[in-house]
């Protein structure tokens, strides 16, 4: 079941939590919400849910206007962090409790209910958990019975808060890997709120980035990491590496600190002058012994991190307050602390400071730099 949001806005007193969000999720994709705390992830979230009241515009879920319909009747699952189990209930009851407060014309009888929890707890990998009690289960046994709850009423659409907050990184990792297996098993729609970028851009088909309010960008990992909208988009999804340059007829030309060191920088198709940010993966940055005559960045300090060595540029001898770090494949022929070197930029994307236009290399390539 799709959701088309059209020009969503909630107000806490005078403050806008969501500000004139419009955004659709088409049948069938994995959603995920980031952005920092206080974006209004959760909000938008309970906006869909049907938790939230008080907001304007307009939600459609499937082909219905579900603005003025209420939770219990939008047929949608919920996975919070912490919305906890009923302790006092064995595994199977939380997992029939949904059927059960059906009111009698729409409620399966005992049988159907009993088989469909079975199905559940086995489809959620907890079968032979059914009579414990939820403090007799792990933090991320509670999340599949959690999971299996939501999944009772059979939801199209389901809806999933941090879901995965509590546990440590490695099951965390397990389950999310899991939970895309089954929201493709089940065909279903799912939003998945998350702190996590990591999580986002492994288990979602598009990423949704919110910041005070609003929505920044909404594209695939691969396109939120080629062409992100703003810089704040580029930060938000990595480690970033950032310069200034100025804009010279069809030209860049670094400003600054580095404006003097020997740099090969990226093609640009904007002809007029200004500012420019670049914005590189400390790992996209290459670097290459200087030619003779040439002014480069000094290797400050050197450092094997895994598969990457790990350098401290500066660039000249005695500027200690610009310096940088860069990440290069261990596998390239190290430089020594000490040694002089070119920077290659030309994988940057540049953000303009009026068109706030992400360019890569790929489609810049085409003016002469
Ligand atoms: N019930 C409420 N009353 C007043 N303000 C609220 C309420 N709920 C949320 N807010 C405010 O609305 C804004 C958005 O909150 P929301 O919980 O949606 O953000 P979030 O992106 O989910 O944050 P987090 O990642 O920290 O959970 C915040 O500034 C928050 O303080």
């Amino acid at each position: 079941m799709g959701v088309d949001l059209r020009d969503i806005t909630c107000l806490f007193g005078r403050t806008p939590a969501v500000r004139d969000i419009s955004l659709v999720v088409p049948t069938g994709e994995f959603l995920a919400l980031v952005g920092p705390s206080g974006a209004g992830k959760t909000t938008l979230l309970r906006i869909i849910a049907g938790l939230q009241p008080g907001y304007t515009g307009h939600l459609t879920i499937g082909t219905r206007d579900v603005t003025q319909v209420p939770a219990r009747d939008r047929n949608i699952g919920f996975v919070f962090q912490n919305y906890a189990l009923f302790r006092h209930m064995t595994v199977a009851d939380n997992v029939a409790f949904g059927l059960q407060v059906r009111p009698r014309a729409r409620r399966p009888d005992r049988h159907a209910i009993a088989a469909r929890v079975t199905e559940l707890l086995e489809l959620v990998q907890v079968g032979a958990l059914a009579k414990r009690y939820p403090a007799q289960l792990s933090g991320g046994q509670r999340q599949r019975v959690a999971l299996a709850r939501a999944l009772a009423t059979e939801p199209e659409l389901l809806l999933l808060d941090e879901p995965f907050g509590a546990l440590d990184p490695l099951v965390r990792k397990e389950i999310r890997g899991w939970l895309r297996g089954l929201h493709d098993r089940l065909g279903l729609t799912s939003i998945l709120v998350t702190h996590d970028q990591e999580e986002a851009l492994e288990v979602a088909d598009r990423i949704a980035v919110l910041r005070d309010g609003r929505l920044e960008q909404v594209g695939s990992p691969h396109d939120l990491e080629d062409a992100p909208a703003t810089p704040f988009v580029h930060q938000f999804l990595g480690e970033t590496v950032t310069f200034t340059a100025i804009r010279d007829h069809g030209r860049l030309r670094l400003d600054g600190a580095w404006a003097h060191v020997a740099t090969t920088l990226p093609g640009d198709s904007d002809a007029g002058g200004g500012s420019v940010l670049l914005s590189l993966r400390p790992y996209e940055i290459g670097l290459s012994a200087c030619a003779a005559g040439e002014n480069g960045a000094h290797v400050v300090a050197v450092q094997r991190a895994g598969a990457f060595t790990r350098y401290r540029l500066a660039p000249t001898t005695d500027d200690q307050a610009d310096t940088l770090e860069i990440l290069v494949p261990a596998i390239l022929p190290p430089l020594l602390s000490g040694a002089r070197c070119r920077l290659d930029l030309s994988r940057a994307r540049l953000f303009g400071t009026a068109a706030r236009q992400a360019t890569t290399l790929g489609m810049a390539a085409t003016v002469p730099a």
